[in-house]
């Protein structure tokens, strides 16, 4: 393998847009972050600007590129990109925005996702889903736009996930992901069709002809870089960029290791957990509809990939402490240390991570936040703790319907912004009562990005090639006994909170749906 060259890594997250550098050997040169704005105009709803998504793209590249280490290391020779999924671009026929980009975690279109389970009959390809579509996925946001917005999906030349966007700024090319468009649009791999049938049913039958031009899955070609994008990236036109996908999915490549029994968490502003499957020749999964998936082909070819996750987790805690309380990320590690110690379950609280719905196991966008058991004596770190055990109960949840739904759970890779939060990362192997893995100090989106773009480039033979050469450095992460005991019952609580609540908070998202 040559060592001359840079190998350029685009996360487009939830926050903003994180850019690295690697050597074609697979080693961390340095990364970037510029934030964008998240706008929530309803309760539910979340929207971006696709413009601002490719200014920070562009800010953070040059900034990376002009540091010395990724300077002195030669030319970007291939980059992949990495973005959150079913975040809908509505763009005219060259690309413009039209309207902002639904963000992955709205739900206004839950009445549109809820459409979809009655048609699992007539449209097998559903039950890759799990037997529906979920309300943070492209085809109901789709359907949202043709019946709230009429006049816009009739302008629409592209309606496309941010990474496609992402690849048509960077080649000129509507090619879009594999992964996207099995995950979030109920693409057919092994047909290799769109499932039309389906998108009529659901009255948007002309939505093929915006989806992108050709799905090729990651990893793949996506085509050249363009004069104008290198031009305004800073680098040399020409230079290979690869088929990504989903900032969560990819990380299942850099976690180093075989895939059998691999869980990734990835803990950010929302909790994607993931793993892949190996089944023999012709065996089909189990439909449960408590995980999404699983889809063949997603990321690695004759796999299947399961995912669960929550909605909102990170993000939760960002809002109380950052939001209510007015505690900057500063002063965050103080009010992290003051919740630490609090005794687990001294303070009577319970809370529910359902901010914006819940993804699994319940698929229910209809859900919200909740904490119960306030007093006038409840401090902020009590509530903070409380935070953070009720989005450690949330990853609980989706841990339990996977090894329900026959997933492997032997080794848990925990990674994201968690990485930054000792407190969220003890109360989670708390609460799961087991062990798992953190990464420090890499980021696995950009790692596995480096990957795809070195597999894409040719440098290494394939995906899972590369994901062995490229694995990162990790600590394990111990559940204390005793807390694990007070956490199954904090846990028990929480299920039953959200059961008890759930009719209150659908009556209440209903009405705001009729005002
Ligand atoms: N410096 C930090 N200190 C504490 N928590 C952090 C920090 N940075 C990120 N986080 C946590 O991670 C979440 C964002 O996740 P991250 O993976 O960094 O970004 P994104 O979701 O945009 O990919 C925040 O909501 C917060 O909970
Ligand atoms: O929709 C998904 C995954 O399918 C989102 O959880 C994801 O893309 C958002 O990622 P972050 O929480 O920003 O890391």
């Amino acid at each position: 393998m040559s060592t001359d060259g840079v190998l350029l890594a685009i996360d487009l997250g939830t926050e903003g847009a994180r850019v690295g550098a690697f050597t074609v050997d697979g080693e961390p040169l340095g990364s970037v972050h510029r934030g964008y704005r998240t706008t929530y105009p309803r309760p539910g709803w979340a929207e971006q600007d696709p413009e601002e998504w490719w200014s920070a793209v562009v800010d953070a590249t040059r900034t990376l590129l002009a540091e010395p280490r990724s300077a002195a290391a030669g030319p970007v020779v291939a980059l992949a990109c990495a973005t959150t999924a079913s975040t809908v671009a509505v763009l005219d026929a060259d690309g413009r925005p039209l309207r902002p980009a639904i963000l992955w975690m709205d739900s206004r279109a839950w009445a549109q996702s809820a459409a979809t389970t009655a048609l699992l009959d007539e449209h097998p390809v559903l039950a890759w889903s799990g037997g529906s579509d979920a309300a943070e996925w492209l085809l109901p946001k789709a359907v949202w736009v043709a019946e709230h917005e009429p006049d816009v999906f009739a302008r629409a030349g592209r309606v496309v996930e941010a990474i496609d966007y992402l690849t048509f700024r960077l080649t000129g090319r509507w090619v879009g992901s594999q992964m996207n468009a099995v995950c979030k649009y109920n693409y057919d791999p092994l047909a290799r069709r769109f499932p039309v049938e389906l998108y009529a049913a659901l009255g948007v039958e002309g939505l093929v002809d915006l989806l992108p031009d050709e799905i090729v899955e990651v990893g793949g070609p996506a085509g050249p870089l363009t004069a104008q994008a290198a031009d305004a990236l800073g680098i040399a036109a020409g230079a290979a960029v690869a088929v990504g996908g989903i900032d969560a999915h990819v990380s299942l490549l850099s976690c180093g290791g075989a895939s059998a029994g691999l869980v990734s968490v990835v803990s950010g502003t929302s909790s994607a957990i993931v793993a892949e499957l190996e089944l023999g020749p012709g065996t089909q999964p189990a439909l449960t509809p408590e995980v999404w998936g699983p889809y063949p082909h997603a990321l690695r070819t004759d796999r299947w990939l399961v995912e669960g996750g929550q909605v909102s987790s990170g993000s939760v805690l960002t809002w109380a402490a950052e939001s209510i309380m007015g505690v900057t990320r500063a002063e965050l590690p103080a009010l992290v240390r003051g919740a630490a110690a609090v005794e687990p379950g001294a303070h009577g609280l319970r809370a529910l991570d359902t901010f914006m719905g819940n993804r699994t196991p319940h698929r229910d966008p209809r859900l919200r936040g909740a904490v119960v058991g306030l007093t006038l004596g409840t401090t902020r770190e009590e509530l903070y703790r409380a935070s953070v055990e009720a989005v450690a109960c949330g990853t609980r949840a989706v841990v339990d319907s996977f090894v329900r739904a026959g997933v492997m759970c032997d080794r848990l890779v925990l990674s994201g912004g968690i990485e930054h939060n000792p407190l969220w990362q003890q109360v989670t192997v708390d609460v799961l009562g087991r062990e798992a893995e953190i990464v420090s100090g890499d980021n696995l989106t950009l790692r596995a990005c480096a990957v795809i773009a070195a597999t894409g480039a040719g440098l290494v033979a394939n995906l899972d090639d590369g994901a062995s050469r490229f694995a990162p450095r990790t600590r394990t992460l111990t559940p204390d006994a005793g807390r694990h005991a007070v956490y199954r019952e904090t846990y028990d609580d929480y299920v039953s909170l959200l059961h008890t609540l759930a009719p209150v908070m659908h009556d209440s998202v209903d009405r705001l749906g009729r005002a």
